[in-house]
């Protein structure tokens, strides 16, 4: 063991500096401030239309057992040198707060509240770094199962991930992911045990390696796994791989159930169809055809155009290191916070970069669906007092570009949170990832297509109400100000 400290939470999971900002809240007494942050991203990943949310379940595990163990504050202590009054502060301390959340798979938008957390101040920020680096990963993989299930349409997935995956965490949890965006099964075990999400694989080269003929590897793989995927590349896919695979299912008829080939190397669309003509021609119309190899939404894609006769992909590398970007930006920022009279005060992060200026505010979200064609229209994002569902008529328009609006009624405004964590206790049942691949399923049919292509999607509209628009500029002007008078009071 290269600590003498075991290793029995996950409180230290965090970054140094929100352990020594608790610490200052903690000495100057404002450490049960009542505070609200809000958990969002600003970019898209991918360039992708929207994203699919995951990542609650652990959350929540975090949440539940948030506390700081006696090899934590030992360490603490005697290593990192926290005095001891503020260690006895840290010994006591759990998670008191309320948490608003969207579920797992809902679609989810740049610059909309993911989670809301209501909680003392050095409660809430404690636990930010854990739960961004929970949500930025298991957000970043579904997103990509999706876009990836997007342009596979309606063969089947396997996630096949874990070997390129960064680390065992990444593997088993990203496998959870990737269901929840779409993927039918992985190939991880570990993930189907603990998940409950179907697994499912063929095998290697290194199995006809070890025979050194395919042949006899086929034949004893066909004896004890009655399913079976043959593996047809090692040598010679059309001469040798194909034929011995089909010789194989004959020689063994009904004792076997010969699922298809699997290709792994070599110009895919070609020897696809190759393939498909001498499974069929074989009189094994039912057999399927699987592929892998560095497979991506793009490559997947070009495939299809070129004709590739494919019935279930298997993507590992690209889909669970998302390849293309390895990470989600998502932030976690304070939006209001009680005075020293009790009362909420929101407050703002200004920046030269506009896109970096928080929005303040204890905030709802909502997903706005016309009645008539069932479509959303946008999101909208309100005032914690507001309710859209009691309007008739909204005004959405863009937060930036102001002019840009529209006027919708005959609408649903659905509430895209729902309560979690109340006063500390976890008060939500995690549905089945079953569920939760439904839900993202189901929610995406609420998309118009211009906002699902893969390339170029319209940008899907993320409004604020006018009473939240008002208060972020009342706000700024407000900072403005401030700026002001402290530089006059300089010159
Ligand atoms: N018809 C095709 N059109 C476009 N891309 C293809 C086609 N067939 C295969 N590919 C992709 O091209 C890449 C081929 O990579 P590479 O040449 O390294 O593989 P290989 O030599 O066939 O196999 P190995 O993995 O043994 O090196 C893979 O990403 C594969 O998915
Ligand atoms: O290509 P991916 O999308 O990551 O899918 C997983 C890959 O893992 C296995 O091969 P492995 O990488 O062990 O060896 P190989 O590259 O020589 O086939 C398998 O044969 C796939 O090619
Ligand atoms: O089952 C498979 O075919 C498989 C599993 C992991 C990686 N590559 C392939």
């Amino acid at each position: 063991m290269s600590s003498n400290y075991v290793n029995d939470s996950l409180a230290l999971h965090t970054d140094l500096y929100q352990i020594n900002m608790a610490e200052s809240y903690w000495a100057d007494g404002i450490h049960n401030r009542k505070s609200v942050f809000e958990l969002f991203f600003r970019r898209l990943p991918f360039g992708n239309g929207y994203a699919v949310f995951a990542g609650l379940e652990r959350v929540l595990d975090f949440l539940r057992d948030f506390h700081f163990s006696e090899s934590d504050l030992a360490y603490l202590r005697d290593e990192l040198g926290y005095k001891e009054d503020f260690i006895a502060y840290l010994k006591d301390i759990r998670f008191t707060g309320t948490v608003h959340s969207m579920v797992e798979g809902e679609l989810v938008f740049a610059n909309e509240p993911i989670i809301r957390v209501e909680a003392p101040l050095a409660e809430a920020q404690l636990i930010e770094t854990a739960l961004l680096n929970i949500v930025n990963y298991q957000t970043l993989i579904a997103t990509k199962a999706s876009r990836i299930k997007q342009v596979v349409k309606d063969e089947v997935v396997m996630e096949f991930g874990s070997r390129r995956a960064h680390e065992i965490d990444a593997a088993v949890w990203g496998a959870r992911a990737t269901f929840i965006g779409g993927i039918e099964a992985t190939s991880n075990v570990l993930a189907g045990k603990r998940f409950n999400i179907p697994v499912a694989g063929t095998h290697g080269h290194s199995m006809v390696q070890a025979y050194k003929n395919e042949y006899e590897a086929f034949h004893s793989y066909a004896q004890r796994h009655k399913d079976c995927i043959f593996l047809v590349d090692t040598y010679n896919t059309l001469k040798i791989g194909i034929p011995t695979a089909i010789q194989v299912a004959k020689d063994l008829g009904d004792q076997i159930n010969f699922r298809g080939v699997r290709l792994d190397s070599g110009d895919i669309a070609f020897l696809s169809k190759e393939a498909r003509k001498m499974l069929d021609e074989a009189g094994f119309k039912d057999a399927q055809v699987v592929v892998s190899n560095d497979l991506d939404e793009y490559t997947i894609l070009n495939l299809k155009a070129q004709g590739a006769k494919v019935d279930v992909w298997g993507i590992g590398t690209k889909l669970i290191t998302a390849y293309d970007q390895p990470a989600l930006g998502a932030v976690y920022k304070i939006v209001s916070i009680e005075n020293t009279t009790g009362e909420m005060e929101d407050t703002i992060k200004i920046s030269s970069t506009t896109e970096k200026v928080t929005t303040p505010g204890r905030k709802k979200l909502y997903r706005i669906i016309d009645r008539e064609n069932g479509k959303a229209e946008g999101d909208y994002i309100t005032m914690y007092d507001e309710n859209p569902a009691s309007e008739k008529r909204i005004k959405m328009f863009h937060p930036v570009h102001t002019f840009v609006s529209k006027f919708v009624t005959n609408f649903e405004a659905k509430d895209l949170h729902v309560k979690v964590v109340e006063q500390g206790k976890i008060i939500y049942d995690n549905p089945t990832l079953l569920q939760m691949r439904d839900y993202a399923k189901e929610s995406l049919g609420l998309l118009w297509d211009e906002y699902k292509r893969s390339l170029n999607p319209e940008e899907y509209p993320v409004d604020l109400s006018q009473k939240c628009w008002d208060n972020k500029m009342r706000n700024i002007r407000e900072v403005q100000e401030m700026v002001e008078e402290f530089i006059d009071g300089e010159e």
